[in-house]
């Protein structure tokens, strides 16, 4: 996936202070979310994956999806070759692997934006092969979208509201009655800017997405997928792009949306966050998982250091600085101009 977007602070709600703080607001809500108590889904969750062994394509206690041969080839190249995989309901998993891994291919099959050439999988015991993007989202898995340049240029609320399920306005026969979209509308806009306050976007509503710094805008793509209410949420690098002292305000919000019960899966190459947020991570490299388990654990696996090592020499798995170095070299030219 790339990292198309650009950390820039809009007056006195972007990333920080000049001693690079984050804005109190920002932390505080990552702090207060990080300290509400854990459902008793997620405690579970974590209590029945400590005792797992950390083998790939291991059975987890309460899986909320399984996938199965899930290959999907381009030409003569197979991008994404998957033979088992179950998520575990309730916690945090992670998929890392270097560039070209197929983190992306496999994430676009399972949420119907892409078709394997063969494969299956299931969603609450639910079979998902062959359903729309839009299908997959009704029964629950919703992935988050990178803000595109069209999404940008709409305001923060109206970003929101196209968000929103089951939109009248969109059915012929239900659109010629104003007050049936009317009264839908309200119920959005109530049920929008509530999830903003959340994530301390509402004085935001009528901005411009495009106005919105980095790590506002993956406040917003997080926002976005809620309007949906998912089961399982999908992150698609959430922390990219992002100042690092915002970060950790979104690993707040992730962690906080485990913690009510919800099961989230998330691409990342910020091993930091990682490592500090995961459950359980899962790696690819040239299409197949060859590794998983608690992180502290995969991160030490020789087959993933292999696999890291054969895309990035200089990678150091147990440092932080696994950051794409086109995001630290944005990041690097943004702290000079302060
Ligand atoms: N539409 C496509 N047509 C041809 N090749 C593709 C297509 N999509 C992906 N690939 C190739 O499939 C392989 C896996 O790509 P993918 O984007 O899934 O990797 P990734 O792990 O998400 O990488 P990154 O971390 O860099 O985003 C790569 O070699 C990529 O070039």
């Amino acid at each position: 996936m790339s990292a198309d977007e650009t950390t820039h602070a809009a007056p006195g709600t972007g990333p920080g202070d000049e001693a690079g703080r984050a804005p109190a607001s920002v932390v505080d809500a990552a702090a207060a979310a990080a300290q509400e108590p854990s459902s008793a889904t997620a405690v579970e969750a974590r209590g029945e994956l400590a005792e797992i062994e950390p083998v790939v394509g291991v059975s987890k206690p309460d899986a909320i999806l399984v996938a199965d041969d899930v290959v999907r080839r381009f030409g003569g190249m197979t991008a994404c070759d998957v033979d088992h995989l179950e998520v575990q309901r309730g916690a945090i998993t992670a998929l890392i692997g270097p560039n070209g891994a197929g983190k992306t291919t496999f994430f676009n099959l399972l949420t119907g934006f892409d078709t394997p050439q063969s494969g299956t999988w299931s969603f609450e015991g639910r079979s998902l092969q062959g359903k729309s993007g839009a299908r997959v989202a009704k029964a629950g898995m919703v992935r988050t979208f990178q803000l595109t340049k069209a999404l940008s240029r709409l305001t923060v609320l109206q970003n929101m509201l196209l968000a929103a399920p089951d939109n009248p306005g969109e059915r012929f026969w239900l659109s010629w009655l104003p007050f049936t979209w009317r009264a839908h509308e309200m119920a959005a806009t109530e049920k929008a800017m509530e999830i903003l306050a959340r994530f301390k976007l509402a004085d935001k509503a009528p901005d411009y997405a495009g106005s919105l710094s980095g790590g506002q805008r993956k406040l917003l793509e997080m926002a976005r997928a809620l309007m949906t209410d998912p089961t399982m949420i999908m992150l698609d690098e959430p922390m990219a792009g992002v100042n690092p002292v915002l970060v950790q305000s979104l690993l707040g919000h992730v962690q906080a949306l485990r913690d009510e019960g919800m099961t989230v899966l998330f691409v990342e190459h910020d091993m930091h966050a990682v490592r500090h947020i995961s459950d359980w991570v899962v790696v690819m490299a040239e299409g197949r998982i060859v590794a998983e388990g608690p992180p502290a654990s995969v991160m030490r696996d020789q087959a993933v250091v292999d696999a890291y090592l054969g895309a990035h020499h200089d990678t150091d798995l147990g440092d932080d600085s696994l950051l794409d170095p086109e995001i630290l070299a944005r990041l690097e030219a943004e702290e000079e101009k302060r």
